[in-house]
């Protein structure tokens, strides 16, 4: 089955710049959407909590910062981008109650639509804009002319022209000079989560932890091991980014094609496989997300107790010792690109 892929000239800039977008969050994405559409000529308002530590960070933009209630009662368009875990609490409270016939609810990730946890009104518009990548990423392409592409997906559309208001918001945030292809709410969150447990956060940080510790536990120095099972990761995924598993293939030795070819079945085994099958299961019947939201009502006790244990992993202090010989290496990440 063929997607369907659109660019700038399939989207009209001026829907979005007809409207007043309120942009719920200033984190990775809220920050990258709000900056760029501004730039894009789009009215537009911040909403967040009075304490919030991301308040400066916007008004030294010269952003106009309300409370998330204020920017939902002000706009007609609201791009909910708080973290997935705040929104049910956050529409409750401040968005529900100022939503009117005629606006827009955005989502940059549909896990609160796919599971249920936010039930917007009939009369609504209700898409997503979910750009295929980190939000710094996303405002560095804008900046430099470019773009990261974005899946854009239409739950309901009350208006009836809900997908050419989400494709001119995706304009305004650099998505369609890459590509925006359409989808659904539920495909999107489920490959978005899949994705990042199994393979690009979850999976490839297990293996690069295993990795380093099998080379240290059997003698060899911490510093090569970084650099095996770490470092070059980014040369080699480089390559596959460029032009898929076959270029790195043409690139790297013989010897380390024909290791690759007849080793790494091993690694990543039919046993892996159906893991993969029984996380996709747990995606797909919705008890990861339920877990994950009992998990942060409790406090997240677990979530604590992993991310300390991953921070205290040997392969960090190694990492930053030898970082701070890389001048290249430790590029800050900013608000603005
Ligand atoms: N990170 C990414 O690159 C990607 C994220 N997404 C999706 O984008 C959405 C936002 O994620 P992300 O940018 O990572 O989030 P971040 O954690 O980076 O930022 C969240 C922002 O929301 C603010 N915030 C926290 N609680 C509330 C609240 N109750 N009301 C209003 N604002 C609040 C935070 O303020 P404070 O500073 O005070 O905490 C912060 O500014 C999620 O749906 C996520 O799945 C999609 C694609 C990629
Ligand atoms: C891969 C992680 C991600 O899904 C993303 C940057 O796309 C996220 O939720 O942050
Ligand atoms: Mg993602
Ligand atoms: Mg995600």
């Amino acid at each position: 089955m063929s997607v369907e892929v659109f660019y700038d000239d399939d989207a009209d800039l001026g829907l979005i710049q007809g409207r007043k977008v309120a942009v719920i969050g200033y984190g990775s994405q809220g920050h990258a959407h709000a900056l760029s559409l501004r730039d894009s000529g789009v009215d537009v308002v911040i909403g967040l909590p009075t304490g919030s530590k991301s308040r400066p960070k916007a008004e030294e933009q010269g952003l106009r910062v309300l409370t998330p209630a204020e920017a939902a009662a002000e706009a007609d368009v609201i791009m909910i981008l708080a973290p997935d875990t705040a929104q049910r609490g956050l529409y409750a409270d401040a968005i529900a109650p100022n939503l009117a016939p005629g606006k827009a609810l955005l989502f940059g990730h549909g896990f609160n639509i796919r599971y249920d946890l936010i039930k917007p009104p009939a009369d609504v518009d209700v898409a997503m804009v979910a750009p295929k990548g980190p939000g710094h990423l996303v405002r560095r392409q804008y900046v430099d002319g470019k773009g990261v592409p974005c899946l854009v997906a239409v739950e309901q559309d009350a208006s009836g022209s809900a997908f050419a208001l989400a494709l001119s918001y995706c304009k305004a945030i650099g998505g369609t000079r890459a590509g925006a292809i359409r989808t659904t709410f539920t495909e999107e969150t489920e490959t978005d989560l899949f994705g990042e447990q199994a393979v690009l956060c979850g999976g490839a940080a297990a293996l690069v932890q295993t990795g380093f510790e099998v080379l240290t536990e059997a003698g060899y120095a911490p510093e090569v091991a970084y650099f095996e099972c770490l470092h070059e990761l980014k040369l080699i995924v480089d390559l596959m980014y460029e032009g898929g598993i076959a270029r790195m293939r043409y690139s790297v030795s013989d010897t380390a094609e024909y290791g690759d070819l007849s080793r790494g079945p091993r690694v990543i085994d039919s046993r892996v496989k159906d893991e993969m099958r029984k996380i996709l299961g747990e995606i797909q019947s919705g008890e990861f997300a339920r877990e994950w939201v009992a998990e942060d009502e409790a406090g997240r006790p677990n979530f604590a107790k992993w991310r300390a244990e991953g921070a205290a992993h040997p392969i960090e202090e190694t990492g930053q010792k030898l970082r701070a010989m890389m001048s290249w290496v430790d590029r800050p990440i900013t608000e603005t690109a």
